[in-house]
């Protein structure tokens, strides 16, 4: 692993072992499928919008690339950049430098909601990761400059990621023939959050999951992946790869917008494994209903999306894994 051998200090200690991942066999239990080659998915266009295209992609796919957003591309180089610089810190130095309304955590992406890591049973999953509450920003106390020039990049980025998350859902809403009732309250831009994480390089070696297969608890998730890539989707039967592309964004269905859309959208699976010898960074924003907003569908029995998380955080501790909309439909045993 060069990449990882120079900058080795800036790692969580458990992921300094030079052949690889820990519980790699356990993990090797998820990498038996094969990925397919990388395909085109559904392109959106948000300057000029396709209401027809956005609900083949919400329906066929569950995820499309965003173009034409309206986010420069030079605040997305300067994100990354600035991700790339603070991961590069030595592991103590992030652990000082990055602490609230910021998380750093590393090894499992499911945090509690005060940004703690959640240790399941299983599965140690190969990234370290940033998190950062959109509405908690400004309460960030710091006279760092490295970390309030990151403060100043992440809310002009929220502030984009809440105008293009407000006009899809809008747009979605539309053709859902949601109501107003229906739909108020369904996407909220305070519960925003961004995620940034950095994955070790792959290596032959090194099968290991940087994230393992899962669906996304949000009403939306955008993400803004570097070159590296790494990110799959699973689509009829079958593991696809996503394919990096410079400045545009992928847009994922989230589990309670699929409960909103009465199962017509998917909440699509994905992962995450890199391949190249190099680290992957993303930076990704996740969207939820108003706290308390109940969802009502034909297909789930009625519930917030506090009961959803309540639900998922069980069962990751129990279990070691999410079991997600599942335990709230309509006709299954919960
Ligand atoms: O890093 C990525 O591209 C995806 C991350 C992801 O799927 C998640 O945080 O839920
Ligand atoms: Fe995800």
């Amino acid at each position: 692993m060069p990449e990882m051998s120079k900058n080795l200090e800036s790692y969580p200690p458990v992921f300094r072992q030079l052949n690889g991942a820990p519980q790699i066999a356990e993990m090797k239990n998820y990498s038996m499928e094969d990925t397919q080659d990388s395909v085109p998915i559904p392109l959106v266009d948000l300057q000029c919008l396709s209401l027809d295209k956005l609900e083949d992609a919400c329906k066929d796919w569950g995820l499309f690339r965003l173009v034409d957003h309206g986010i420069p591309p030079s605040l997305l180089s300067k994100l990354q950049d600035h991700a790339k610089m603070l991961f590069s810190l030595s592991f103590e130095s992030k652990q000082a430098l990055l602490t609230s309304p910021m998380s750093y955590f590393w090894g499992t992406p499911a945090l509690t909601p005060s940004g703690a890591a959640l240790r399941g049973a299983l599965n140690i999953n190969w990234l370290e990761g940033l998190n950062v509450p959109l509405s908690q920003l400004p309460q960030l106390q710091t006279e760092d400059p490295r970390l309030d020039g990151f403060r100043r990049l992440l809310e002009e980025y929220g502030r984009h990621l809440s105008r293009i998350a407000t006009t899809l859902f809008e747009a979605m809403a539309k053709n859902l023939n949601l109501g107003p009732k229906q739909s108020e309250s369904k996407l909220d831009e305070s519960t925003g959050f961004i995620r940034v994480y950095r994955y070790p390089p792959g290596s032959l070696a090194n099968e290991a999951w940087g994230m393992i297969a899962h669906t996304d608890s949000s009403v939306l998730s955008i993400v803004n992946e570097d070159q590296v890539g790494g990110l799959e989707i699973f689509k009829d039967n079958k593991w696809l790869l996503v394919n990096p592309i410079p400045n545009t964004l992928i847009v994922h269905i989230g589990d309670m917008m699929q409960a909103i859309s009465d199962d017509e959208y998917i909440s699509v699976k994905h992962r995450v494994r890199v391949k190249k010898q190099e680290e992957r960074f993303s930076i990704c924003y996740f969207v939820f209903p108003a706290e308390g907003s109940v969802i009502h569908s034909s297909k789930y029995k009625p519930f917030t999306y506090t009961d959803f998380q309540e639900q998922v955080q069980k069962d990751t501790k129990t279990l070691g894994y999410k079991v997600g909309l599942q335990r709230f439909k309509l006709d299954a045993d919960a």
